[in-house]
């Protein structure tokens, strides 16, 4: 399958393949054009090392955040502007290794440690998505392609700090949702989870009104930690309307996972987000998705359930089994989580 940046780089494109026409649905939602339509923006310094007031007031508005829109702004959060750009640029000459060096990890299966290819799961996609990806497990064993010569080292960087930034939102979010502060890490057994990150390159689209980069999907895992080149393409759900997130340069935006949603019972909810592509200029983001072990089956949190007033609304499920029907499955909206939905009865 040839990569969408092979594709786009082509001499004289000037229209798409009609396999990477995105039909909309008819009732797709309208893009927001309120200015005041804007995901909220949390102040880590204040979350980690304000007075105590401070504190509680994050924790409070991150928990907001989390049920208002499941997506949310991490400003002030430590990670060096120069390591996220290093590791933007890095993923970058990733995608420009020949054809030929990519192959190496193109094509396989869902659970390995290093893939890289183009579209989401291009055995099962009807129409094919402007995007490319490579898709790498950090954690709990680390991984990393052998080129470009530095990725590793900066990925290995890059992974460690993101890690500890998800672990106090974390925190935060088990804070939150008023289990104390390391609940959702020992509950889940945290210090053994996996942490993929998935770097997307969307190239110039001749026609981007006609593409998409990555259709309308949430993540699995508790939360997502993305970052991107200065371009934007990102647009999230809420209230039924499409809104751009407009990302604050160096901010990381980060999104309630699917195992989010499961493990508060349903008071947080992963959002629907997509990714659409522009005529112009290549974007890059990466998304750090951090969640528990494998083999760890997540259901609901036991102190967020109770019996009559609060009846567990998700079964169990291995986390590895929900990656796996992710995977082969299309990327359909939050299709995969409505496979462990509890229906009321
Ligand atoms: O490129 C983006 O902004 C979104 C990527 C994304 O949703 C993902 O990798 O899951
Ligand atoms: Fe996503």
């Amino acid at each position: 399958m040839i990569s969408i940046k092979a594709l786009a780089e082509s001499p004289g494109l000037t229209s798409i393949p009609p396999t990477y026409t995105f039909t909309r649905s008819p009732n797709d939602e309208p893009v927001s054009d309120d200015p005041e339509d804007s995901i909220p923006i949390i102040d880590f310094s204040l979350l980690t090392s304000g007075t105590p007031d401070q504190r509680s007031k994050s924790i409070h508005q991150l928990g907001k955040a989390c049920q208002d829109w499941g997506f949310f702004m991490v400003i002030n959060h430590g990670v060096p502007e120069s390591l996220m750009k290093a590791m933007s640029d890095a993923c970058g000459e990733f995608f420009n290794l020949t054809e030929e060096e990519k192959r190496e990890y193109g094509g396989k299966h869902v659970l390995d440690s290093i893939r890289c290819g183009t579209s989401f799961n291009a055995s099962v996609d009807k129409v094919l998505f402007w995007r490319d990806f490579l898709k790498i497990f950090v954690h709990p064993q680390f991984h990393s392609p052998s080129k470009p010569a530095a990725f590793r080292e900066i990925l290995l960087e890059y992974s460690k700090r993101s890690r500890e930034l998800a672990m106090e939102l974390l925190k935060g979010i088990s804070m939150s949702l008023g289990l104390g502060d390391t609940y959702i890490q020992n509950a889940l057994n945290l210090e053994l989870g996996l942490q993929l990150l998935a770097a997307n390159l969307y190239p110039p689209c001749p026609e981007p009104e006609l593409a998409m980069g990555m259709p309308p999907h949430s993540d699995h895992g508790l939360l997502t930690l993305l970052i991107q080149n200065g371009i934007s393409g990102l647009q999230v759900q809420h209230q039924s309307k499409w809104v751009n997130v407009n990302s604050i340069p160096n901010a990381f935006v980060v999104n309630v996972g699917d195992h989010m949603e499961i493990t508060s019972n349903g008071k947080y909810k992963s959002v629907v987000h997509r990714a659409l592509v522009n005529e112009k200029a290549t974007r890059i983001s990466i998304a750090t998705v951090i969640g528990p072990p494998l083999d760890t089956v997540v259901g609901p949190a036991p102190k967020l359930v109770h019996r009559e007033t609060n009846a567990p609304a998700y079964t169990g499920i291995k986390y590895k089994e929900y990656m796996q029907l992710q995977q082969s499955n299309q990327l359909d909206g939050k299709s995969c989580l409505d496979h462990v939905r509890i229906l009321p009865a």
